[in-house]
């Protein structure tokens, strides 16, 4: 009778999946929690090539294995995916050792893997208790507009969202107009700071052809586009006094005039509307019209910053992790914890839009496994803004600021010497956080 192998008893005895490879690859062991999470049986995963049995999404170009039979160093408990023998994508935790035999001599490697998918679904029903549309929070008073959001979604009343910038201030504008009835229907956003006065009444309003000098064929503005739907006015404490009236009247009286139209057209729009100044203080200095900000102001959601929910960093930055896999090539399992005390110390005054930018750079510089405080933007953890950007988009950040610096703030110029569009510029201020240090024009 043959005599029992205690090696074998004892791997099929742990619930960790467990194989081997010999040096060209091939599979010499594989136990029976390794049968349990692929799908495939020891028989049919002998002798076969690693990555036909165990399909990691890091099989082609990181595999952990092979680093570790080059270097010597063992990889310990990396989150990567793999797909079953049902196609179904598994996330497991891996580890991964090399086999020698008594002289010491390599002949092959060994890789342990633990199954995450409770963990995995543990954590998205987690994430669902904290989610409304795309905004994620747990914190309490974000959680009180999560708990109303679907009776003002319900109701077709002008809401006033504020807050400051990149406090999600427009993912709240749409969870509103998703949730609402309206949902089938268009939603426009128009950002009233991007675009001059004249301009910015014809893209609300459009205009008839033969209105001004340019305009040949008549064009519809974003009201008619908006019609049955939802109009967003982002930043509407920069409206001119001008817009403002013609705001005021579709509010009372559901229609407006295109420019140089006859006749009034009737408006079957939502507004939603928010702004990061304070409108109380602008009406006091006679910037803003107190019937405008009644009208708008039926609800107010006001948005904390990201220092008053500190709580809520480490729930958006796996978000944003999460966000960053689905789109690049590359597997980032997640943070380290020197990494997440640097974005739990630092203040944000970009708020969620900083982090999420936060997060993409150290996509750019992390090669996967965990971000470390290396791959964060050097302010988040050198303390300086000193160092020089190594990315594209760092860089791009870099020599708009400078311009920025060199023309004393002011927008039109940099955009004049820069040889882009106002709105451009702004946009890409947005997009890097930068923030002016003088208000001009
Ligand atoms: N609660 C949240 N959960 C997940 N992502 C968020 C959340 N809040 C904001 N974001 C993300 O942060 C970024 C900025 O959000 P958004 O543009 O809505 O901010 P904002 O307040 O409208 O900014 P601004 O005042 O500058 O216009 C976006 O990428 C958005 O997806």
């Amino acid at each position: 009778m043959k005599k029992p192998d205690f090696n074998e008893i004892i791997l099929n005895s742990v619930t960790d999946g467990v194989f081997t490879v010999d040096s060209d690859w091939r599979i010499t062991f594989f136990n029976q929690a390794a049968e349990k999470i692929t799908g495939v049986y020891a028989c049919e995963a002998t002798a076969r090539m690693c990555w036909d049995v165990f399909r990691a999404n890091i099989c082609e170009s990181q595999c952990a294995l092979k680093n570790t039979l080059i270097t010597g160093k063992p990889v310990v408990n990396k989150a990567i995916f793999i797909v079953n023998a049902d196609g179904k994508r598994v996330p497991v935790s891996i580890s991964t050792g090399i086999l020698k035999d008594e002289n010491g001599r390599m002949i092959g490697g060994v890789e342990t893997f633990r199954d995450l998918s409770v963990v995995e679904k543990l954590r998205q029903e987690l994430e669902k208790n904290y989610t409304v549309g795309d905004m994620i929070s747990k914190n309490h008073q974000m959680r009180e507009i999560f708990k109303i959001l679907p009776a003002i979604a319900a109701s077709d009343c002008t809401v006033l969202i504020t807050g400051p910038t990149g406090t999600g201030k427009e993912l709240l504008a749409r969870a509103v107009h998703n949730l609402s009835p309206r949902r089938e229907k268009p939603f426009i956003a128009v950002n009233c700071a991007a675009l001059p006065d004249t301009l910015l009444e014809s893209e609300l309003f459009g205009y008839e052809a033969g209105a001004f000098t340019d305009a040949r064929k008549s064009k519809p503005g974003r009201f008619a586009r908006a019609q049955g739907g939802t109009l967003f006015l982002d930043e509407i404490g920069d409206v001119s006094p001008g817009v403002q009236v013609k705001l005021l009247r579709v509010l009372q009286e559901k229609e407006y005039e295109p420019l140089g139209a006859i006749h009034p057209v009737r408006a079957d729009v939502r507004l939603l509307a928010a702004t990061n100044k304070n409108l109380a203080e602008a009406i006091e200095k006679d910037c803003f019209r107190a019937d405008l900000y009644y009208r708008l102001n039926v609800i107010n959601l006001n948005l904390p910053s990201l220092v008053e929910r500190r709580e809520d960093i480490p729930l958006l930055v796996e978000h944003f992790i999460d966000h960053n896999n689905a789109l690049s090539e590359k597997t980032i399992s997640g943070i380290s914890g020197p990494a997440l005390n640097s974005l739990m110390n630092h203040d944000f005054p970009g708020n969620i839009r900083e982090l999420a930018n936060a997060i993409e750079h150290a996509f750019v510089l992390c090669p996967g496994g965990l971000i470390e405080p290396k791959h964060l933007p050097s302010y988040l953890h050198s303390g300086g803004n000193d160092a020089v950007p190594c990315t594209l988009a760092g860089m791009e950040a870099q020599f708009i600021r400078d311009a920025l610096v060199r023309n004393n703030w002011k927008r039109v110029a940099v955009a004049k010497e820069l040889g882009i569009d106002k709105s451009t510029l702004w946009r890409k201020m947005k997009q890097y956080n930068i923030r002016a240090e003088i208000s001009s024009p």
